[in-house]
């Protein structure tokens, strides 16, 4: 962690890249869009599927962004894109016209998907299908985070699948990817080579993209007031998001 309580604005959009071509990577909810009570509860700004298309145009093209969400979902919500867009925490990485990159990402096997189902039923709390993982969402009953969390770390280890926490959420998806394999994956196309990555998030997922975007010479900004953090900068919210895109 280089600075875990950093409350330092980034500069400028036009100036944050030091001269070089700017790639942006953007997460989604808490980024973007206002965090909700349930996940098909946020209200996606009018107008904001073509503002990140016009973002896209300034960019030449570097810009993605990079997901919790399955892509089906992202695009239920957002419409369908033809910008670079990575969904399920990475695993599923698109190019504009939505040809896939690298590996085709799995479904969770039906038992593990058949046991996170009953686990949220025994628990009284909301379980969100997802096409390459399953999430149990504890945001109306905060008392059952530390069950939860135990639950999908015995069941990831039964099936050797991992787990990923965010917010008031417990994810079980395959291993092997997260979002700072997304941001590399996309800075080695020709379309990104020589620019400066900016990664944008608010959740403890988005510290592997920070990473990704710093090791590359990048920066990291983080929304809200997340503390233990190894971004650089601080935005305080999505509005402050959307003003320091010039979206
Ligand atoms: O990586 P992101 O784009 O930020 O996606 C992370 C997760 O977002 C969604 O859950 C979160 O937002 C919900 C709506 O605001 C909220 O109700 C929930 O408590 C949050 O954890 C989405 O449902 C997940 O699938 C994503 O992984």
């Amino acid at each position: 962690m280089t600075s875990p309580f950093t409350s330092l604005s980034p500069p400028a959009i036009d100036a944050i890249a030091g001269g070089k071509p700017l790639a942006l990577f953007l997460d989604f909810d808490g980024t973007l869009v206002e965090l909700a009570a349930t996940p098909d509860g946020i209200e996606v700004e009018s107008g904001l599927f073509d503002r990140l298309h016009a973002l896209f145009d300034r960019l030449d093209g570097k810009l993605a962004l990079i997901s919790g969400r399955a892509l089906d979902n992202l695009e239920m919500h957002l419409g369908s894109m033809r910008i670079w867009r990575a969904g399920s925490h990475g695993s599923d990485c698109r190019d504009p016209a939505g040809a896939a990159m690298g590996s085709a990402a799995q479904a969770l096997p039906p038992a593990a998907i058949a046991e996170l189902m009953a686990y949220a039923d025994r628990a009284g709390i909301d379980y969100e299908a997802k096409q390459h993982g399953g999430a149990l969402h504890f945001r109306a009953h905060p008392d059952a985070e530390g069950g939860a969390l135990a639950f999908a770390e015995t069941l990831s280890a039964e099936h050797g699948l991992a787990v990923k926490a965010g917010k008031a959420v417990v994810e079980v998806v395959r291993p092997g990817a997260d979002k700072g394999t997304a941001v590399r994956a996309f800075m080695a196309r020709p379309e990104f080579a020589g620019a400066c990555p900016v990664f944008i998030g608010d959740d403890v997922t988005d510290e592997d993209g920070f990473a990704a975007a710093q090791e590359l010479g990048g920066h990291a900004i983080i929304v809200g007031t997340r503390g233990d953090t190894r971004a650089e900068y601080r935005l305080p919210g999505v509005k402050e998001v959307h003003e320091w895109l010039n979206l």
